[in-house]
């Protein structure tokens, strides 16, 4: 009997067959990350649904560990606080849950990093957006063609797939390469 998860598996190592084209943006938002820890600056990141557990994952990859003991890096999830959340989306709107956030909390030389398979979520575009204003650099984890977040970001990695959950899986394994290049970037692996 075939198993269960050949159809994903497949789908999967045709995804991971073409990633090595993402070499060079994955390289250099390695680095920008890195300058910008080195620079006492801090990594904020926000997208929705898998992509908000991503954001969470990820920045807890960086001020607990990844993979050795070092020292605790500034990294915050826009997506956890629920008050904020709340708050925001009820007496504004939620397209402004992570800009209004970014406006509080981000400062320039920040990184912001937009999480988004579409490339088209309104509360990450509204993020991105305010972080340009404020001079933060901004990285889109994308997919499909990159959407409307494609060109608005300073840097960008797109995953060349239709398919979200493919998307999703491939950023998880972008956002722990990412952590890899930091700890390596910063002498800390
Ligand atoms: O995890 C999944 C689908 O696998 C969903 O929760 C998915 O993340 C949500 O539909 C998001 O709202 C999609 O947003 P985006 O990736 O297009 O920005
Ligand atoms: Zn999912």
């Amino acid at each position: 009997m075939a198993s269960l998860f050949l159809h994903n598996v497949q789908q999967q190592q045709a995804l991971l067959a073409t990633l090595h084209t993402l070499d060079e943006a994955v390289l250099q938002a390695g680095q920008l990350a890195a300058q910008v820890l080195r620079q006492g600056g801090k990594l904020l990141w926000c997208g929705n649904g898998g992509s908000a557990a991503d954001s969470q994952h990820l920045a807890a990859e960086l001020t607990g560990r990844f993979v050795q003991d070092r020292r605790p890096l500034a990294a915050l999830a826009l997506s956890t606080d629920t008050s904020a959340l709340t708050c925001i989306s009820n007496d504004y709107s939620f397209d402004e849950v992570f800009a209004r956030q970014v406006q509080a909390l981000g400062r320039p030389g920040d990184l912001l990093i937009g999480i988004s398979t579409s490339g088209n979520s309104r509360n990450v575009i509204r993020a991105v957006q305010e972080a340009q204003q404020l001079g933060l650099h901004t990285l889109g984890l994308l997919g499909r063609d990159g959407g409307a977040l494609r060109p608005l970001c300073s840097h960008s990695i797109v995953v060349p797939s239709q398919t979200t959950a493919r998307i999703q899986e491939a950023h998880i394994l972008i956002g722990h390469t990412l952590c890899g290049l930091i700890e390596q970037e910063l002498g800390l692996a």
